[in-house]
Order: C-alpha cells, then structure tokens, then sequence
C-alpha cells in the first residue's frame, strides 16, 4: 500500500481477479483444515507455515490487481513470488511426513485387526462382537482419539427386567427380541460405529469422532426406533446411556460408561426415558 498507487477499476482485470482471488480463498481453506483436523506437533507445523507462505504469496499477487506499483521496487516482485516456492517446500516436506505418520498409524492398525479378526470373538445369537473385542476396540480408539484429539463416545443401553421379559413370553421370544434389537443397533448406527454385546442383555456402541451431545441425539433417535421392535404387549424397558470419553484407558472408559447406565437406572443421572 505504501509503495505503490490506487487502479482505477477500468484497469482491473476480472479474469485475474477470479483466479487469484479463488487460488487464495483455497490456500485459506487449507490452512483452515490444516489448524482444525491436526493434532500439534512437527508435522503440523510445517504444513501451517507452508500453506501461511502460499497464502501470503496468493495474497500479495491478488493485491497487485488493485494497486500498481513503480517498475523500479524490486522488493516487491521478490516478496510476491519467492514464499510462493519456499511455502510449497515447506508444504510438501510437512506432507511427507504426514504421509509416513498415516503410514506407522496403518500399520498398527493392521497389526491390531488382525489380532481381533483372529479371535473367535463373534455372538451366535446376536452376531455381534463380545466383551473382549469391545475392549480390544474401545482400547484402539482411546489411543487414536488421544493422538488425534477427536471426541470418542460410548453409548450403553441395557434392558430392563429381562428376566421378567423371559419368563413371560418365553427364553424363544426373548432370544428374537435380542437379535431384532442387534439388527437395529446395527442399521442404525453409523458404518464407523462399533457395537459390542457386552453382557446378555447390555450392549455397548463405540463412537467414534462423536461428541456427548451428537451421541445423545443418537441415543434419542434409537430410543424411537427401538418402540416398534416388538408386538409383545409388555414391551421390554430400555435404559440407555451416553458418555464422552476423557479417561485413558478401555476398561476404564467401559467402567465409567457402566456406572453411568447404572445412575440411569437410578433415575441419578441423565436418563433418557425408558420405551
Ligand atoms: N432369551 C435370552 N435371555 C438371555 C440371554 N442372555 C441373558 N439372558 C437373560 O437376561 C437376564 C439378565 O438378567 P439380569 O442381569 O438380572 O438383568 P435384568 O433381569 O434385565 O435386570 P436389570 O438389568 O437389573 O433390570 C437373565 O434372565 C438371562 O437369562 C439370551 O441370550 N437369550
């Protein structure tokens, strides 16, 4: 602005002003993505300061569409063309190692499936993985959601009086409710979503990049499907409960979880009401 003088509009050109302007709006949107979607450390901070160099750049050289500066400032041709390149290096030097970082993460994961899909781990009845792979599972994304600082979830439902269930309409009813239940957990959940029948009638969903409130609004939208599972008159009672993981490790997210359903049974905490 110091250096240079004012355009008069005649002398904009729009094309330019198109391109540069939506070349720049894009280097933002990176460096955007970049601050919200990375955990701190290195590799971020390289892809930060290569995206700020382009958006600089960008910057600069949309800016010379409005103003017109002397032939002879030599200074600002070198500001606006040299971040551009030094910004890229940094930028792909940071990509690079995001690439072998996603890589060693690939790796463990591969490492951990092939644990789980070596266990026999799966429910006849239900179809459902057990406790032990929940925990093996909840384990794995309490230490992607530390590493990455995503919200983690868990919701726990438990059904009420089941016994009473069984005894009324039979063990045969009862194993239809259990599986009809599983099938509906499973459509409705999201593909990411992991659900685990944890006891014989206490299920547990993993919930990954959820926070408490989107678990909730899950919770509640189950709780209406879960009405018109049966046509038994004395319907099954359902207490569900959700919880956003802070602790730092399975069994004590898992405990945690289940204190919090028991609370719900209590009517002491948040309950949401039972179909
Ligand atoms: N039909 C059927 N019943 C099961 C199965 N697994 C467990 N159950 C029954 O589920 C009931 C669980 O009993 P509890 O843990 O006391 O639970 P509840 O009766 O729902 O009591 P609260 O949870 O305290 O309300 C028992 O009666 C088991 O027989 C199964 O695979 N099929």
């Amino acid at each position: 602005f110091y250096c240079g003088d004012a355009k008069q509009s005649y002398e904009f050109d729009w094309v330019d002003v198109l391109g540069e302007g939506t070349t720049l709006l894009v280097a933002c949107g990176w460096l955007g993505l970049i601050v919200s979607s990375r955990p701190a450390g290195r590799v971020t901070e390289w892809l930060y300061y290569g995206s700020l160099l382009l958006v600089y750049s960008y910057f600069l050289d949309l800016l010379d569409e409005f103003i017109q500066y002397p032939e002879d400032v030599r200074l600002m041709s070198w500001l606006e063309s040299l971040p551009a390149p030094v910004g890229m290096l940094i930028l792909t030097y940071g990509l690079i190692g995001w690439h072998r970082e996603q890589r060693a993460i690939n790796r463990q994961l591969r490492g951990r499936e092939l644990f789980l899909r070596n266990h026999e781990l799966i429910d006849p009845l239900t179809q459902l993985y057990g406790s032990e792979y929940l925990l093996a599972v909840l384990q794995r994304e309490v230490e992607l959601h530390q590493s990455q600082r995503q919200p983690l979830s868990l919701l726990v439902l438990d059904i009420h009086n089941f016994a009473d269930f069984n005894r009324r309409n039979g063990i045969a009813a009862g194993d239809h409710y259990l599986s009809q239940l599983s099938e509906l957990l499973l459509s409705q959940l999201r593909h990411s979503d992991v659900v685990c029948r944890y006891s014989g009638d206490c299920f547990v969903a993993v919930l990954p990049d959820t926070a408490a409130a989107a678990a909730q609004i899950m919770a509640q939208h189950l709780q209406q499907q879960v009405v018109q599972l049966t046509d038994e008159e004395n319907k099954p009672d359902l207490t569900m409960a959700v919880m956003q993981v802070s602790q730092d490790s399975a069994s004590a997210a898992l405990q945690a979880a289940l204190q919090m359903l028991a609370a719900s049974k209590q009517g002491t905490e948040f309950r949401l009401q039972p179909v």
